[in-house]
């Protein structure tokens, strides 16, 4: 287990911890998109259900995905320590007392669970389970300090979100939620390489066999180009499938028609030098905006065009 070198890592902090280091430990930011997601999959899905229980369980989906922030960084402090992205997150800045984030994520996982069963349904429950499980145990435990590959498998966590979402209102597990999920799992990989190239110091410093530092980067510019061309099939099966129309349709051309533009420029670079990346910086902020459109133009092709 990984406690000792990050019960080292921290200095113990004098007081007890500020609240914004709690919501610190959510990663508010990168859980905005995760929360979209699951809203998107909410509002999509046939049926009714009321607005009371569609915030409750919105609310549960980033109380979820908050917790299981929490848990990873829990786990993660030693590594965290060691890079300068992530260095003065409240742990390994010694902010806050490794106990407390550990019962605070624990509680909110079991809080956002249960909140979700009696809110809506227990299998919109067992999917955020799920999820929290397969970020904590999956990926940040077992795959994140072992494989290069670690992010395809473990970022399954965060596809999840739109089956929560839709699950929460019909109770089952259609085929525009599994596409959704398609879609979000293709475009982690050259999201989280188009980051991971220009940050690969801070990979090898922490010693994390991300991608770029185990394979170089020519295999990891590859490696991005492929899963950006299954991706862009992902983006069209819903398409081909007849569960979107025709506003879904043109905004995935013209939205992934650019991701793949983006993708070949970072696949063409021979640039070395992080600091340098532009490309790859580009590609990374564009693959944000790129998930936000591609799931808002399913919401409003369902409800305007349907
Ligand atoms: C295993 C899968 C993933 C990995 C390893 C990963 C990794 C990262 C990293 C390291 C950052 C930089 C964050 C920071 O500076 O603290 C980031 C940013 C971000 N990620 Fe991911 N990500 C993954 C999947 C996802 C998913 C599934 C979503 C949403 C659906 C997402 C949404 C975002 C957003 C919105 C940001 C920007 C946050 C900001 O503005 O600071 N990521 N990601
Ligand atoms: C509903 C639910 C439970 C959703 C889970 C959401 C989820 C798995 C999002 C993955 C995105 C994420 C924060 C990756 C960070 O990777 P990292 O932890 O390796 O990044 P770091 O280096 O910034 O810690």
């Amino acid at each position: 287990m990984a406690s000792t070198p990050i019960m080292s890592g921290a200095a113990t902090p004098a007081m007890p911890a500020h609240w914004r280091d709690f919501v610190a430990l959510t990663k508010p930011r990168v859980m905005t998109l995760v929360v979209f997601t699951g809203l998107c999959g909410l509002l999509a899905a046939p049926g009714h259900i009321h607005p009371v229980l569609a915030f409750t369980a919105i609310l549960c989906i980033a109380l979820g995905a908050g917790a299981a922030a929490t848990l990873n960084q829990w786990w993660e402090a030693d590594i965290d320590a060691k890079m300068k992205r992530t260095a003065n997150r409240p742990l390994p800045a010694g902010r806050m007392d490794r106990q407390a984030a550990l019962h605070f994520g624990v509680g909110l996982s079991f809080f956002s669970v249960l909140l979700m069963g009696v809110a809506t349904n227990w299998l919109a429950a067992a999917v955020l389970t799920v999820s929290i499980l397969f970020y904590v145990f999956i990926y940040t435990i077992w795959l994140k300090p072992r494989t290069a590959q670690n992010i395809v498998i473990g970022g399954a966590a965060g596809a999840f979100p739109p089956i929560i979402g839709w699950a929460a209102v019909t109770g089952d597990i259609g085929a525009l939620p599994v596409a959704l999920f398609m879609l979000t799992f293709f475009w982690t990989p050259p999201h989280f390489w188009a980051l991971a190239l220009f940050v690969r110091p801070d990979y090898a410093a922490a010693g994390i066999p991300m991608l770029p530092v185990v394979a170089g980067e020519r295999a990891t510019r590859r490696q991005i180009w492929l899963y950006t061309a299954i991706m862009a099939a992902a983006a069209l099966a819903p398409v081909l499938m007849r569960l979107t129309g025709v506003l879904y349709g043109v905004v995935a051309l013209a939205g992934t028609g650019l991701f793949v533009a983006l993708a070949f420029q970072v696949y063409r670079s021979r640039e070395t030098d992080p600091a340098r990346m532009t490309a790859e910086r580009r590609l990374f902020k564009y693959s944000i905006l790129y998930l936000f459109l591609m799931f808002g133009a399913v919401v409003v092709d369902r409800w305007l065009l349907a």
